[in-house]
């Protein structure tokens, strides 16, 4: 979808800010660039649309050199989003959304639907904000803003520079959980630049990581967590990059055990055969658990003596959501249901499943580093 090809920018005072740069992002695919202040990211970003021109080499979009594309007309395909959302002050939130689908002659009443549309899309009531200007807003509902306009006219690609960078932390992490869900709807083509690798793991298919004007490393999140490329990238990710991980990691069926499962209407059993076993009611769903010293001093059905389940996950969650359960129920072990089936019990997560996954995803993302070479702790390059 788009392409760089031996991509140089050199400017006028000699400054290499990006130096044979060759990539590709694919369409759907959200790519972060991540790295220092001054590596090039913003450069690399600008040439896609145009605002900067390449010294040598390509872009191609579609297969097509953007080169030999009006700017004018290219920009219409690519929505942009800067951290200084550069709203029009004096133009409603409503009518700031509207304005691409306005310069692209649409009648009045069609870009108002499409913007109320989009601003309901990012999470903005349009009846309670539409007709408020900028300065009525806060610095987060402004940057949804922003999101809605560049998404208005339903460009296939993204231009993010630092989109969330100028609000606090809180508010940047529901603004990226947003995005993410936005995304999955949408899934447009994204370039997203930011210098936080928290935020580029998080929001990346993949992270391409940026020394001065080149790439050190281009791989999904996890494997540049799991299996930095250089020590500068290892250097640049972090010493708990290990932890970093456990957020990027997601519960896989595979990961879980099968511990033993009795139904709450069963008569209880003498004996469990473990410390305890998983309950479930009749539709094979979650209703808690029963410890073997329970289930041996009652009579009558397990549904008397069951207890209810707090610690539990849908799978998919990440390793980090698992981990912070575990840790919030004092628990040992949390159960994994699968939501898109109502909730039927999967199996449960243990610690020494949960080291597993960690390793078991190195080993996925980065292919050629053998499994059992995987040191979940010790990684630190190839
Ligand atoms: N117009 C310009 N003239 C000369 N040098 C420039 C110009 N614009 C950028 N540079 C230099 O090019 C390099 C890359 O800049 P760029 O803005 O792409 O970095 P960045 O990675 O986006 O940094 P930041 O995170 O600080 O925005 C820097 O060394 C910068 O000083």
């Amino acid at each position: 979808m788009i392409r760089f090809e031996h991509v140089t920018k050199r400017y006028a005072d000699g400054t290499a800010a990006v130096d044979d740069l060759s990539f590709e992002v694919a369409e759907g695919e959200l790519v972060t660039l991540v790295g220092p202040s001054g590596c090039g990211k913003t450069t690399t970003m600008k040439m896609v649309n145009r605002l900067i021109e390449p010294t040598s080499g390509r872009i191609l979009l579609d297969g097509e050199d953007i080169a030999t594309i009006d700017p004018v007309q290219l920009r219409r395909r690519i929505g942009y989003v800067i951290q200084q959302v550069g709203l029009f002050p004096h133009k409603t939130v409503l009518e700031n959304t509207a304005t691409v689908p306005h310069l692209l002659g649409w009648k009045r009443a069609r870009a108002r639907e499409r913007a109320a549309e989009l601003l309901d899309l990012v999470g903005l009531d349009p009846g309670t904000y539409g007709d408020r200007y900028p300065d009525q807003l806060s610095g987060g509902q402004r940057q949804r803003v922003g999101v809605a306009r560049a998404l208005a006219a339903d460009p296939p690609v993204l231009l993010m520079d630092e989109p969330f960078g100028a609000v606090d932390p809180v508010v940047r992490e529901r603004l990226q959980s947003e995005f993410l869900r936005l995304q999955s709807q949408v899934r447009k083509t994204v370039l997203f630049v930011t210098h936080d690798i928290e935020e580029a793991v998080r929001l990346g298919d993949r992270i391409a990581v940026y020394g001065q004007g080149t790439i050190e490393q281009f791989d999904a999140p996890a494997a540049v967590l799991g299996a930095p490329a250089t020590p500068y990238v290892a250097d640049f990710v972090g010493a708990d990059r290990g932890l970093k991980r456990l957020s990027v990691t997601p519960v896989e069926d595979g990961d879980l055990e099968q511990p033993p499962v009795v139904h709450l209407d069963d008569r209880l059993p003498r004996k469990l055969g473990a410390r305890w076993a998983v309950v479930l009611d009749a539709d094979e769903n979650l209703h808690g658990w029963i410890s073997a010293e329970r289930a041996a001093t009652g009579t009558g059905t397990v549904r008397e003596r069951a207890r209810r389940m707090e610690a539990w996950l849908p799978v998919g969650a990440s390793l980090k959501q698992a981990f912070a359960t575990m840790l919030q129920h004092d628990a040992g072990w949390i159960a994994i249901i699968d939501e898109r089936e109502k909730g039927r019990f999967l199996g449960v997560l243990t610690p020494a499943r949960l080291h597993e996954a960690l390793r078991r995803s190195i080993g996925a993302d980065a292919r050629d580093v053998p499994r059992d070479e995987v040191d979940v702790e010790t990684v630190s390059s190839r």
